[in-house]
């Protein structure tokens, strides 16, 4: 029981041409940069947009699949979505746009609504079944959108940007509580998300599309271990580059040659966790490491840890605490030696 998507379709100019497969009951993060057709992609799976060629089925039955001139309506696939903007309809109570799903797909008025309070009612909301989308507050309109998803008993739920439109203040909560949702909906589960935190709280696994292509695709871990882009690298919080590798040796963009652990020849990645980056005022002597002079371009605080910019050949992320950069009394602009022990480095084939 799952999802098979082979999904090649056409919105304008620009096409998406990608193919994965879901287990029942997992959670699968879509992600990827602006305009790399993350939305498209849902489109197509939800049926607002045809596939030109591919097959797309769910639990073995087939919604679109133009070779055999087979395409399913949306609103007759077992599919439940909350988009980004959400799209509750504005004159409806939350009430009346939960039991609109049910509506749709021909669910009697009175059960409809029987049926759409008691999803309210589960998502804290029963006080507020009355109230326009325009009374609700954001994680309130949230929730009703949510709670319409999930109404139609869905297989196959897809989730685009869910926690986008919140304050960051509410998005805590509201992921905890999207967590439990999730957790309790037996389909399978897909989420387009740009958040780090969501994709690593909320998915099994990862799919990176960039421009209409799945880049990478793997659990968290292995995505964090090795990414396979920049764009990967950055949204996964490691430096990543680019080289030549010949025995321990390792020619970054850039032109520098740093140590390595022996073992990849020819073009590779290497990638470097920002913890793994150590700084310094002078040039660090001692144990064999590499090292180069950067520039402190900014700084991010995250939690107890600095994100250190650094700008140098080659360019790279440090974290270090607050109290060790404190210490050494650096400021953005300064000039400062970077280091990494070969032992740090993970090199793996391009
Ligand atoms: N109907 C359309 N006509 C023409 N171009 C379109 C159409 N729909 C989408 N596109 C283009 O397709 C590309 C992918 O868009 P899409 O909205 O799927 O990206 P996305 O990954 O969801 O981006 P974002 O993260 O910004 O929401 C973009 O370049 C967009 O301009």
């Amino acid at each position: 029981m799952s999802l098979h998507a082979e999904v090649r379709a056409t919105a304008g100019t620009f096409t998406i041409d990608v193919a994965f497969e879901v287990a029942e009951g997992q959670t699968v993060a879509v992600l990827g940069p602006n305009g790399a057709g993350k939305s498209t992609l849902l489109r197509g799976l939800c049926g607002l947009l045809r596939l030109d060629a591919g097959r797309l089925a769910l639990n073995g039955r087939v919604f679109d699949e133009p070779a055999t001139g087979t395409f399913v309506p949306p609103e007759c696939r077992p599919v439940g979505v909350v988009f980004q903007d959400l799209r509750l309809v504005p004159h409806l109570s939350a009430v009346e746009n939960v039991a609109f799903g049910l509506r749709c797909r021909g669910v009697p008025r009175a059960d409809a609504r029987r049926s759409a309070a008691a999803w309210l009612e589960r998502f804290g909301l029963g006080g507020r079944a009355g109230a326009r989308p325009r009374e609700l507050s954001g994680g309130q309109a949230q929730r009703v959108a949510l709670a319409r998803a999930l109404a139609v008993a869905p297989e196959l739920l897809l989730l685009d940007e869910p926690l986008s439109a919140l304050d960051v203040g509410l998005r805590a909560d509201m992921r905890r509580d999207l967590q439990q949702a999730l957790a309790s909906f037996p389909g399978v589960r897909l989420v387009v998300t740009h958040d780090p935190t969501e994709a690593f709280t909320l998915a099994d696994r990862l799919v990176i599309i960039e421009d209409g292509r799945i880049v990478q695709s793997g659990s968290p871990a292995e995505v964090t271990a090795r990414p396979r882009s920049p764009y990967v690298a950055r949204f996964v919080g490691v430096n990543l580059l680019r080289g030549w590798a010949d025995g321990d040796r390792l020619t970054v963009e850039g032109g520098r040659e740093l140590i390595v652990p022996k073992g990849a020849v020819g073009d590779v990645w290497a990638g470097i966790h920002p913890r793994a980056v150590a700084l310094h005022r002078e040039r660090p002597d001692g144990t064999p490491r590499n090292a180069w002079r950067c520039r402190i371009e900014s700084l991010d605080v995250e939690r107890d840890v600095l994100r250190v910019s650094l700008a140098g050949k080659p360019s790279v992320v440090a974290e270090v605490t607050a109290a060790a950069f404190a210490e050494l009394g650096l400021e953005p602009g300064d000039e400062v030696w970077a280091s990494v022990k070969a032992t740090e480095i993970e090199v793996f084939a391009a």
